[in-house]
């Protein structure tokens, strides 16, 4: 305290010039005095340090041309003289400085104040600067933060966030040169991402760096995890296969730290290189960090979105392009084609026997199948073919670039077909998976893609209608009938919508007691402008599109429910019989469409019976069984309708979970002059009773036939001898007189 003291007094106090003089030299600020013709008339040492002199004396008389280059001298020298001038202070201006000797840049703040006489003349000038460089350089940083940060909101293209990235860095750290890597797909090699200051040569020569110990700094950052500093590429043994290249680039220093995800997965590198051997400042070491979490987060926004991408048009399941990337790579086909002439084909793919699977042995190895099978598709196209998931066990296979003759396509798809009927082990079983093809080509059955799709698929569904395991090319024949059934198709929707369906019963007999002890529904659409519309007309083409599906819930619900209304009204109870076409009985959610229909009209599942065509039961008997029996666990019985029309797998019938035989209509109408009809029916019946089913004639229309079937132990009978369909009031009175009478007798 003491020294301070005498030093002030020995020195400074007594001698104000010195005290001023000491003062202004402490301060790291620029002071300086002027006159009118801007001439340095005092400034502090800060002053004369900057501009590289001894003292600051050496700066009296001096002008800002003789310090600084032309233009900037000529700026500071209008403002200066504008001050004198005008005689108002100039305060707070920010002006950037480019250092004549070793050019870097400084931020100043300045402010000039006019220097006035004792008689208020302006007689110079007083100015102070700051060097507000550091705060600049922050202020840079942060707003070229948040416009790369903006970039990463915006979408914008993974590479320019990058390239401004490490642009950012370079502005930042002078005398360093920024490259950023990226992970490859494969995860084994660095990609080139940005490094605009480095040459096209030297990021060539990169790109594709294994990533692996000994892989200079960047191949080595990414296989440990973490940063790899080397001062001297030169020496460092890291850099032994590329220091020739870096040499020949001038880069002799590289630090190079991994960009990791939020998780600590390696995405890529960061790299600063200094064309100088030396180690980096701390500064650098945390612009660094800044810069690799920021490359990160521009990284993994672009990977999900890339994902998102890839998710919106592609299958989850199978990693097959969707129905959306169809519609797009069909239209880029055609309009290839447009230009060279070949054709383009669509190839609509159903697997036959895919429920059984799904359904036997659950969705896991129903969707183990499905990978399977799209694998063997994907390796059974060229590069530029597609296989697609169109949903379900759909599939859509794209040829493109075919000569213009059915051959080739014909080629494919027997390729297609053996190559899905390989054997298949699921779950320790064997199976053999057929499918049915449709096939229409652009440009004859369809020159855009919606079309060509739809036709295919009508193609398809004829070749599963004649049998599965089988292929149709799409024919106009086929379309028109499409654009009938389009119409009715709606007028199908609209009338289950509109409640325009209803239900006839047709009561069953047995034979010996004349008892009814079942009865048949039977749906008729009642058109508001065709009239009343029989089945025949119209459930062939329900089941071709889907329809049915809707319309048979509607009267397996609808059946039930009147079943129970004539037990609720005090009836003895009796079956009900409701047909099930091919295509409801295949729907995903047929047992549980059932069961709901009978839990929701709470009718006793032992009273409702399911009639499934021959055809239907016999074309995959293993799958239509695990059904039944599902069914039949919560006792639903079931009969085969139209029995001998088709042709029925004798053993495979033993095996059925079927309790009744339905003697088709055809054998009955020419029954009493046909002696093949009566032995075919003699036969049919004795068939059944051996196998423990019951057997039922459909169609009796006269007493002859009823002779021949009581003559040949029938047990039960159907037909206009006894009743035609009739309404749910008629049945009523049928089983209200049946109850008083006991017994049904032919009219
Ligand atoms: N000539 C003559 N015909 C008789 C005689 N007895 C019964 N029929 C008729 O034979 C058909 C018997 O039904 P189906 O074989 O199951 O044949 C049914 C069945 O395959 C289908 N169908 C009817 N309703 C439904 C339904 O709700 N769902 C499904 N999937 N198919 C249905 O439509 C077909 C025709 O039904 P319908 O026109 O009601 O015709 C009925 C019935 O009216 C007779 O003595 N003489």
């Amino acid at each position: 305290m003491s020294i301070v003291k005498n030093d002030l007094a020995d020195n400074s106090l007594n001698d104000p010039h010195r005290l001023l003089r000491n003062m202004i030299d402490q301060v790291p600020d620029y002071l300086f005095v002027k006159d009118l013709d801007c001439r340095f008339i005092v400034a502090n040492e800060a002053v004369a340090r900057i501009h590289g002199f001894e003292s600051p004396d050496d700066l009296t008389g001096k002008n800002d041309f003789d310090l600084h280059d032309a233009s900037s001298a000529a700026r500071f020298s209008q403002i200066e003289r504008q001050v004198i001038r005008t005689g108002v202070a100039m305060i707070g201006m920010e002006e950037c400085v480019v250092d004549a000797a070793s050019g870097k840049e400084r931020w100043l703040s300045t402010s000039k104040v006019p220097l006035r006489s004792a008689n208020d003349t302006v007689v110079g000038l007083i100015g102070i600067s700051r060097d507000i460089s550091a705060r600049k350089r922050d202020d840079f940083l942060r707003d070229e933060q948040t416009a790369i940060l903006e970039m990463i909101v915006v979408n914008s293209p993974l590479h320019a966030v990058l390239d401004r990235l490490v642009r950012l860095m370079e502005r930042q750290l002078v005398g360093v040169y920024g490259s950023i890597l990226l992970l490859d797909d494969g995860g084994t090699h660095l990609k080139h991402g940005a490094a605009p200051a480095l040459s096209q040569e030297y990021c060539g020569a990169i790109d594709g760096l294994p990533i692996g110990p000994g892989a200079g700094s960047c191949g080595t950052a990414a296989w440990l995890g973490e940063s790899v500093i080397v001062a001297d590429i030169a020496s460092d043994p890291l850099w032994k296969n590329y220091r020739d290249l870096a040499s020949r680039h001038g880069l002799k220093s590289c630090w190079s730290a991994p960009v990791l995800s939020h998780d600590g997965i390696v995405l890529g590198t960061f790299a600063l290189y200094s064309a100088r051997v030396r180690h980096p400042e701390p500064a650098e070491i945390n612009l660094t960090q800044i810069a690799t979490r920021i490359a990160a987060i521009a990284i993994e926004r672009k990977h999900a979105e890339d994902k998102i991408r890839h998710m919106a048009y592609h299958d989850m399941l199978t990693g097959l392009p969707n129905r959306s990337l169809l519609t797009d790579r069909l239209t880029q086909a055609m309009l290839q084609t447009k230009r060279h002439n070949p054709w383009v084909s669509v190839l609509f793919v159903d697997l036959d026997n895919f429920k059984f699977v799904n359904d036997s042995l659950g969705h896991t190895a129903g969707d183990e199948l499905l990978k399977t099978v799209a694998r063997r598709m994907e390796n059974c196209i060229q590069p530029t073919d597609a296989a697609v998931r169109m949903g379900g066990d759909e599939f859509v296979i794209l040829l493109t670039d075919l000569p213009e003759n059915t051959d080739a396509i014909a080629a494919a798809m027997h390729k297609i077909r053996a190559a899905i009927l390989e054997p298949m082990i699921i779950r320790g079983r064997e199976f053999h998976i057929t499918c049915s093809i449709g096939i229409a080509t652009y440009p004859q059955d369809g020159t855009d893609a919606e079309t060509l799709i739809a036709n295919a698929d009508i193609a398809m569904y004829k070749a599963k209608e004649a049998g599965r395991d089988g292929f149709r090319f799409f024919t106009p024949e086929l379309n028109i009938k499409a654009h009938e059934r389009l119409a009715l198709h709606d007028g199908i929707r609209r009338g289950i919508a509109q409640s325009e369906f209803h239900l006839l019963y047709q009561p069953q007999v047995e034979l010996e007691f004349g008892r009814i002890f079942a009865v048949e529904a039977l749906v008729r659409w009642n058109h508001p402008q065709l009239g009343l519309i029989n089945p025949n007309e119209f459930i062939p083409l329900a089941e071709e599109t889907g329809l049915i599906v809707p319309l048979g819930e509607w009267v397996l619900y609808e059946a039930c429910k009147q079943n129970k209304r004539w037990q609720d009204a005090g009836f003895e109870p009796i079956t009900m019989c409701v047909n099930v076409s091919a295509r409801q009985f295949h729907d995903q959610n047929w047992t549980s469409r059932v069961m709901h229909a009978l839990g929701e009209t709470e009718l006793d599942a032992k009273c409702l019976e399911l009639e499934l065509t021959e055809s239907l039961v016999m074309r995959d008997v293993n799958e239509v069984i695990a059904t039944m029996e599902e069914l039949r666990k919560v006792g639903v019985s079931f009969a085969i309708d139209d029995f001998g029309t088709g042709y029925s797998n004798l053993s495979a019938l033993k095996s059925l979970p079927v309790s009744r035989l339905k003697i088709d209509r055809s054998f009955l109408r020419n029954l009493v002059e046909d002696d093949d009809d009566k032995t075919i029916t003699a036969a049919v019946i004795s068939l059944a009773q051996k196998l423990n089913m019951k057997v039922i004639a459909e169609g009796v229309e006269t007493h002859e036939q009823l002779t021949f079937l009581r003559e040949n132990h029938c047990d039960e009978v159907q037909g206009h001898l006894f009743s035609e369909a009739v309404s749910s009031t008629e049945i009523g009175k049928l089983l209200q007189n049946q109850q008083s009478r006991s017994g049904l007798a032919p009219a």
